[in-house]
C-alpha cells in the first residue's frame, strides 16, 4: 500500500483527489499495489466536499507519519510550498509538484535533497498542464543533441488572446473567463506580464540542456502591450500574434532564453493553438522538430500529468524517480539582447519617416488607423540598431517575428 497527502485542496489538489478517487481501480492495477489517499491539508475547511475527512490543517500530521509514502504539492508559491517540500524530502516521502514557481526557482536544490534522500521529487504538471513533455524530454529525446525549444506556455494567455480576436472580448473580461476556469495563476499578474511562461522555459531549459537556467537569467515581456491594432496588423501580413517562451543553444553552448509576444506565420503550427491549448516544439539532431499539444492548465488535464507522477513515484518507492539536471550560474545563459531578429513596429509617425530611418521595412496598413499611426516589418537586427533607427518616434508596440 502505498500513502499520498495533497497539500492544497485548490483547482488543481481537488482535480488529484478527484482522479485519485474515480480511477482508483485502474490506478491500483498499473502500480501494483493500493494507492490510497489519507490526508488534505488545507488552510479552509470543505464541509461540501465528499473528502472533508481528509482534510487536516497540520504539516506536522504529515510530516510525522511514517505511513505516508508520497507528498502531492498543489499550494503555489515559493515560501510555505517550499518549506513543506524540503521537510517532506527530509522526511523520507518523495515529493509530486505542479509549482512551477517552485521548481523554477528551487529545482536543483530539491532535486539534490530528493537525491540524497533517495526519493523522487517529479512535477510533470510543472510545464504544459496534461501535455506530456518533460519526460519525453529527458528520457524519450534523451538521445539527441537538443537546441531550441519554443512554445505557447501559458494557458491563460493564450485563452485571453484567443477570446480578445475571436469574440471581441476585452482583455478584463477575457481574464475573468480564465480565472472562473480555473486556467489563471492566483494572482493573474504572473500570467499576463509572462512570468509564469519564464518559469515553465527555465524547467525545460534546465531539463533540455542540462544546467539549471533561473528566471531572473530569462528577459520576460507579457501580452498586456498587445492591442487589437496589433492583432489587425498582424493579420495583414498573414500572421497571428502569439506570447511564446524559447530557448536556443547557442554554438558557444550558451543559452538563450527569453519570454515575449511574437508575430507567427498564420500556417504555421504554432499559429493553430488557441484557447488553453499549449504547444512546445522542440528541435533535436536526430529527431529534427517535434512538438508536443494539449491543455496547458485547468483542473482535470493538470491533475492527469500529478497523478501519473505519483503512479511514477509508486512505482519507484524502494529506488527513485529521477529527472534532473546540474547547478546553474552566471556562465549557463547569454543575453538575446545582442541576436538579430526582423521586428514588427507599431508607432506614431509617417511612412516617410520610417523610410528615412533606413530600416528596410515593409509597411503594413488595417482599416480605421489614424493618421499618424504607422505599423511595418524590419529586416533582421539587433533590438539596439533598431531602437536607435526609431530615436525621436513615440513607439506604441514592438514585437519579434518568428520566421
Ligand atoms: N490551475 C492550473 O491550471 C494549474 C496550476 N498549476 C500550479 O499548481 C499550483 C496550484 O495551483 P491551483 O490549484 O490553481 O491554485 P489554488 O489557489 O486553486 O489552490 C491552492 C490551494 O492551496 C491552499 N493554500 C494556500 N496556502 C496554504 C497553506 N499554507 N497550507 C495549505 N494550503 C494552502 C489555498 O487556499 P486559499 O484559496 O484559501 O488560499 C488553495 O486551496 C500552483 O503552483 C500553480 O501554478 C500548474 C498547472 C496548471
Ligand atoms: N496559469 C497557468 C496554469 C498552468 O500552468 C496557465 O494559464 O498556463
Amino acid at each position: 500500500m502505498v500513502n499520498v497527502a495533497i497539500l492544497g485542496f485548490g483547482t488543481v489538489g481537488s482535480g488529484v483527489a478527484e482522479v485519485l478517487a474515480k480511477n482508483g481501480e485502474h490506478i491500483d492495477q498499473k502500480v501494483e499495489t493500493p494507492v490510497r489517499l489519507k490526508y488534505i491539508l488545507d488552510v479552509r475547511d470543505f464541509p461540501e466536499s465528499p473528502f472533508q475527512d481528509k482534510i487536516i490543517h497540520d504539516f506536522s500530521t504529515i510530516e510525522n507519519d511514517k505511513s505516508v509514502d508520497i507528498v502531492v504539492e498543489t499550494i503555489g508559491g515559493a515560501t510555505v510550498a517550499l518549506d513543506y517540500t524540503r521537510r517532506a524530502l527530509r522526511a523520507g516521502k518523495s515529493v509530486v509538484s505542479s509549482n512551477k514557481e517552485l521548481v523554477a526557482e528551487r529545482g536543483y536544490e530539491l532535486i539534490q535533497l530528493a537525491s540524497q534522500m533517495g526519493v523522487s521529487y517529479l512535477f510533470e504538471a510543472s510545464v504544459g498542464g496534461g501535455i506530456p513533455i518533460l519526460r519525453p524530454l529527458s528520457q524519450c529525446l534523451a538521445a539527441n543533441e537538443l537546441t531550441e525549444i519554443c512554445g505557447i506556455l501559458n494557458g491563460t494567455t493564450n485563452y485571453i488572446l484567443t477570446r480578445m480576436i475571436r469574440a471581441g472580448l476585452s482583455f478584463e473580461a477575457a481574464l475573468k473567463e480564465a480565472q472562473e476556469n480555473g486556467y489563471a495563476e492566483k494572482d493573474p499578474t504572473a500570467d499576463v506580464e509572462g512570468h509564469d511562461a519564464c518559469r515553465k522555459i527555465c524547467i525545460l531549459a534546465s531539463i533540455a540542456f542540462g544546467r539549471h537556467v533561473y528566471p531572473r537569467q530569462v528577459p520576460t515581456e507579457g501580452i498586456t502591450g498587445v492591442t487589437l491594432a496589433d492583432v489587425a496588423y498582424a493579420e495583414s501580413c498573414n500572421r497571428k500574434i502569439k506570447l511564446l517562451g524559447r530557448a536556443v543553444k547557442e554554438l558557444d553552448g550558451k543559452i538563450c532564453a527569453y519570454v515575449a509576444p511574437h508575430l507567427i506565420d498564420a500556417e504555421a503550427p504554432l499559429a493553430g493553438v488557441e484557447d488553453v491549448f499549449n504547444a512546445i516544439m522542440v528541435k533535436g539532431d536526430a529527431i529534427g522538430d517535434v512538438m508536443f499539444y494539449g491543455r496547458g492548465a485547468g483542473k482535470l488535464p493538470t491533475a492527469s500529468a500529478v497523478v501519473a507522477d505519483v503512479m511514477d513515484a509508486a512505482r519507484h518507492i524502494r529506488s527513485r524517480k529521477r529527472v534532473e539536471w546540474g547547478p546553474g550560474g552566471e556562465d549557463v545563459t547569454v543575453s538575446p539582447e545582442g541576436v538579430p531578429f526582423r521586428w514588427y513596429v507599431r508607432c506614431a509617425g509617417t511612412a516617410e519617416k520610417v523610410r528615412a530611418a533606413g530600416l528596410d521595412a515593409a509597411l503594413l496598413s488595417r482599416s480605421g488607423a489614424p493618421a499618424d499611426e504607422v505599423a511595418f516589418l524590419t529586416r533582421a537586427m539587433p533590438r539596439g540598431e533598431l531602437m536607435s533607427a526609431l530615436s525621436g518616434m513615440e513607439l506604441g508596440s514592438l514585437f519579434r517575428v518568428l520566421e
